[in-house]
């Protein structure tokens, strides 16, 4: 798959010239469909618009793990749990590709190493700006802390509202969903799984 320019400078510009053209035609077929006229003046731009935010809203497929910790693994001591809350995230499902936004908690019990801070919201990025739904969404980060971190345990908690419900179908302005995955002594100990609670919500 040709890689996206939002990540990754490197890659050929030709590749990316064709991933560009290719949704932008689908874009000008699509306003056809709509029974709209893709050539009058306000949409003639929005072809090419709608291919650029689609890149740009789904560039987690051209990033790896490896890439986004680069090494930010740092050797410690620290035994007791740390937390990082409220990283916002903002994904799109993949039953209708429209929005699911809302924020995610993760928390870890250090083995040996900890990981940079800013490669928890750099995790939830990756792999929110992809199409799946929340449930897989949340465990593809769990997964990711436990594998960059070896951790202990890792325990996350997704809250998001989804367009899909809002917009569409069902059209409910207020629920929410909340998801979460514990790993480790998360799963298996409950006063792991309660101090992290506990943080989170108090
Ligand atoms: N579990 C889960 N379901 C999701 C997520 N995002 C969207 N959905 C649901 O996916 C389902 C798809 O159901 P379908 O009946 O195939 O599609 P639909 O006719 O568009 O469904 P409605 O939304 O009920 O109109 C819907 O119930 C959505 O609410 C998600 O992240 N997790
Ligand atoms: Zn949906």
């Amino acid at each position: 798959m040709p890689r996206c320019p939002y990540v990754t400078p490197d890659i050929p510009e030709t590749q990316e010239r064709n991933m560009s053209q290719e949704m932008e035609n689908h874009y000008r077929e699509i306003l056809s469909a709509l029974g709209e006229d893709p050539e009058r003046e306000g949409l003639q731009d929005t072809p090419a618009r709608a291919a650029k935010a689609m890149q740009f809203l789904t560039h987690g497929y051209q990033q790896s793990l490896g890439d986004i910790v680069n090494d930010a693994v740092f050797s410690s001591d620290t035994d007791e749990m740390v937390i990082v809350k409220d990283i916002e995230l903002y994904s799109m499902c993949e039953h209708h590709m429209l929005p699911f936004i809302g924020k995610c908690h993760i928390g870890y019990l250090p083995r040996g190493k900890v990981l940079g801070l800013s490669k928890f919201a750099r995790i939830v990025d990756m792999y929110a700006r992809r199409l799946q739904i929340q449930e897989e969404l949340t465990r593809q980060i769990a997964n990711a802390v436990q594998d960059a971190t070896d951790a202990r345990g890792v325990g996350v908690i997704v809250e998001a509202r989804h367009m899909c419900m809002m917009m569409r179908g069902v059209e409910k302005q207020n629920s929410s969903m909340k998801t979460s995955v514990m790993l480790g002594d998360f799963r298996d100990n409950l006063p792991s799984r309660q101090e992290f609670l506990t943080l989170v919500y108090n």
